[in-house]
């Protein structure tokens, strides 16, 4: 290959979920029975193509395949399970339907993503490093899997019958097996990757149906490739050239795309092998690197003679408009790589950041200047694109313009601020410790005077439609000030009443008043903007507005305490004040580049310190800092994890070492598997730490134990994420095994995560389980 098969460049995805969330709007209206699927078929058709001809009108070629066709319903993980038919026997999927590849239906499909009466959906976990949360396929060794489902030919059909050649973007085979889980029941040598012969077969029998409809190129994500994961290189390595080797080969139908392997969120490169080499040495035609988080390969590779590489050089993950003129010095060293050809991309899908900056008309111009979005970054990869083919000449403006926005950035008033800077550079060691746990612990005890198991909630409690309606008739105008505080005070009383009726031990006030856990904070720190419509997709309908951090960060005024000093006010038990902790504020963000993560953190952390404080000074003994997000935000690469485990504890002690002794301090952690941030749990040093466990049956009770955790510990009883109302008997089990897994004196009964998603219908029963479930584990402890 020596033509560059993309000269506009290309996007490796773009957001699905729609410029004003229509396909949230359209999947919740079919969900509650309100649309029929055809009117959900079309909805999301209507979207697909409005997609295609936006990115040909921002600058990307119609007719190469450099339009990609990232389209989900919920996820693309998901879609894999469908194409493969790989439905876990729990669904009841008729095996006739499998046998004769028939594809599931809609129905079938959300019904793994959300599950159905006792059926549990699929579990849900992040996707790499990121926000996004994908379902984690299930597979054993029986598990069906066979061609099923030609949506991806019909979408690409579709296109082209609007004049549109679009390139199908699928997780790779090789990732979706690696992310999958082994099924209930299976042997413990089986292994998902066992499979890998059968779903290649499936992927082959896609990519003829993707040639005969006139596919010139299809996409394949490989993301697992950049991490250093719990299967060993060589296994992954032999799956890849199996996988790879077997779809390319001459043999397999009648034809098929040009394949292009893309590798987002890290680089190929990694300390227990070299995957890029790997790749190469396939017949794939195409790889895309991520060269913003990865590195340039060091050395030409010959094996790359003859393919494309998609030079990821635009961020998929963050805002920040580029400068261009670095970009194209980069790209002009991809060149040197002996590639047979090298096309600009992003390093990731766009999936991760909003459509468009020109809908922010609320923000301070200076900033949205410094802004890139969706739409902005596919321009960005089409003025590089003209400046690689044409010389730099050739897009001179573009390039200054884009070089002066990052200077106007970097140096715009309030990018650094003195006084934060030097309240930074005056701490001490001394500012991230407490007394010893033992003396915290009889001070404590003292003042709260709990039972033992003491019960209590995770913070929030259900966002009724009538909470939302009401923030966004303030926010439109429509509701004062006054009226607004009044309505969520009166939510607040209804819920310290609902925890007194149920006989909960430690009280929140529910969190009415917040849009999100991480908005909210950032609507009230100087340093950071929220935006009027920047959605992006956490999972399946469900969306975050994640605030941009472009300044140094304080606290202009107390941001939680008229909150939860109202709460106390209403009832003799103790109140837990709920602040976010600074790592999950900066996952949960785009965060400014300039300057390391760790003093962004810092910074974050300082102003919730002074947060503590207040609520203290407020008379709130009891202060819950979540940190959710700090499994996240975990490196891919081994390499790199102690000096983020080293930051990311110190940014939390950072933010609670303050508290006075007999001032209780919880952290709440979620969506995890915890077996390798165990130490850094330790490190936090909270006295009680809240964790997901109901789903793996407190199994990480037992790995705290074993590695010395001696602190209040609340796993999970009951998984949230359903609206399955769990029973006493299931509860108490649970609990029980908890108490016998660790210290019963160190035991907290909670649910796995807050109730916001859920409505009061599921949240009161199921509380009153939990609380009766205690009881009689008391009883037994007692007797
Ligand atoms: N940032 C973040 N990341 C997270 C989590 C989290 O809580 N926050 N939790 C985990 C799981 N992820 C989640 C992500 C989103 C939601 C969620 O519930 N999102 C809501 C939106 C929450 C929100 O921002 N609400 C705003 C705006 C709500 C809204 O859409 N309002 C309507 C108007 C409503 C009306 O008129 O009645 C509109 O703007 O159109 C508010 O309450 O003020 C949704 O998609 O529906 C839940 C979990 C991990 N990552
Ligand atoms: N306090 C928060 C809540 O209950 C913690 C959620 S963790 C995603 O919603
Ligand atoms: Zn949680």
């Amino acid at each position: 290959m020596t033509n560059n098969p993309f000269p506009s460049g290309t996007v490796l995805g773009y957001p699905r979920i729609g410029r004003r969330r229509e396909l949230k709007r359209a999947l919740e209206a079919f969900w509650a029975g309100r649309t029929t699927v055809e009117e959900l078929e079309a909805t999301a058709r209507d979207l697909r193509l409005a997609t295609a001809r936006r990115l040909v009108e921002l600058g990307l070629d119609a007719g190469s395949g450099a339009v990609p066709g990232s389209f989900s319903f919920y996820d693309q993980v998901l879609d894999v399970v469908a194409l493969l038919g790989a439905v876990p026997s729990r669904f009841g999927r008729d095996a006739g339907d499998h046998a004769r590849g028939s594809r599931l239906t809609l129905e079938e499909y959300f019904t793994l993503a959300r599950g159905s009466g006792e059926d549990s959906p699929l579990e849900m976990t992040k996707w790499f490093d990121t926000n996004y949360h994908y379902l984690v396929p299930e597979i054993g060794p029986g598990t069906p899997v066979r061609f099923s489902d030609d949506r991806v030919v019909q979408e690409f059909a579709e296109a082209r019958d609007a004049g549109i050649v679009t390139r199908p973007v699928l997780v790779g085979p090789v990732t979706f097996l690696l992310l999958s889980k082994a099924a209930d029941g299976a042997a413990p040598d089986f292994s998902p990757l066992d499979r890998l012969p059968e779903v290649v077969a499936a992927y082959g029998e896609l990519l003829a149906r993707l040639a005969a409809a006139g596919a010139p190129w299809v996409q394949l994500d490989e993301p697992a490739l950049v991490t250093d994961g719990h299967v060993p290189f060589g296994e992954v390595a032999d799956a890849v050239r199996s996988a790879y080797g077997t779809l390319t080969a001459p043999a397999v139908g009648s034809g098929r795309p040009a394949v292009l392997v893309a590798a987002p969120y890290g680089g190929l490169q990694g300390e227990r092998g070299d995957a890029l080499a790997l790749l190469a040495g396939t017949g794939v035609e195409g790889v895309a690197l991520d060269l913003v988080r990865g590195a340039l390969p060091a050395a030409p590779l010959p094996d790359l003679a003859s393919k494309l590489v998609v030079a990821g050089v635009i961020d998929g993950h963050n805002v920040w408009r580029a400068d261009l003129a670095e970009r194209l010095s980069l790209l002009e060293r991809v060149s040197e790589l002996g590639a047979g050809a090298v096309a600009v991309g992003t390093s990731t899908s766009l999936l991760h950041v909003p459509h468009d900056v020109d809908d922010e008309t609320r923000l301070d111009p200076a900033l949205a200047g410094g802004l890139a979005f969706a739409d902005q970054k596919v321009r960005e990869v089409a003025v590089l694109a003209r400046g690689l083919a044409g010389g730099r000449a050739a897009v001179a403006d573009d390039l200054a313009a884009s070089v002066a926005a990052v200077a106007a950035r970097r140096a715009a008033a309030g990018v650094a601020v003195p006084a934060v800077r030097e309240r930074l550079a005056a701490l001490t060691g001394a500012d991230l410790d407490r007394a010893p746990y033992a003396e915290r612990a009889a001070v404590q005890r003292e003042r709260l005077g709990l039972p033992v198991l003491p019960t209590t909630t995770i913070g929030s409690f259900p966002q009724t439609a009538e909470i939302r309606a009401a923030r966004a008739a303030h926010a439109r105008g429509e509701l004062s000030d006054a009226d607004y505080a009044a309505a969520m005070r009166a939510e607040v009383a209804h819920v310290v009443a609902l925890q007194e009726e149920l006989g909960l031990d430690v009280l929140v006030h529910g969190e009415p008043e917040r849009n999100d856990m991480v908005q909210y904070f950032a609507e009230r720190l100087d340093g950071f903007v929220a935006t009027q419509h920047g959605w992006v997709q956490s999972y399946g309908s469900r969306c975050v507005r994640p605030p941009v951090l472009w300044g140094d960060v304080s606290r202009p005024a107390p941001m939680t305490v008229e909150w939860s000093e109202y709460a106390a006010s209403l009832t003799a038990k103790p109140v837990k004040g709920m602040l976010t902790g600074p790592v999950t504020i900066l996952a949960w963000s785009f965060v400014r580049d300039d300057q390391p993560l760790a003093d962004t953190a810092a910074q974050v952390a300082l102003a919730l310190r002074d947060e503590v404080a207040d609520l203290e000074q407020a008379g709130i003994g009891v202060v819950q800092v979540d940190e959710p997000a700090l499994r996240e935000l975990l490196p891919l690469r081994e390499a790199d994890r102690p000096a983020y485990l080293d930051w990311s504890v110190r940014s939390f002690r950072l933010a609670t070492a303050g508290a006075a002794t007999a001032t209780q301090v919880h952290t709440h952690l979620c969506y995890s598997e915890f077996g390798d941030v165990i130490g850094a749990i330790d490190g936090l040093d909270a006295d009680v730490t809240s964790i997901e466990a109901a789903r793996s049956r407190m199994e990480v009770v037992p790995e705290l134990a074993k590695a010395g955790y001696d602190r209040g510990v609340g796993p999970g009883v009951y998984d949230i994420h359903s609206p399955r109302v769990p029973s006493v008997d299931e509860v108490a089990e649970l609990v029980a095994l908890a108490a016998g897994a660790i210290d019963p004196r160190l035991v907290w009964v909670n649910p796995d995560c807050g109730l916001k998603t859920r409505r009061y219908e599921e949240t009161t029963p199921a509380l009153r389980h939990l609380v009766e479930a205690t009881r009689r584990v008391r009883e037994q402890l007692a007797g």
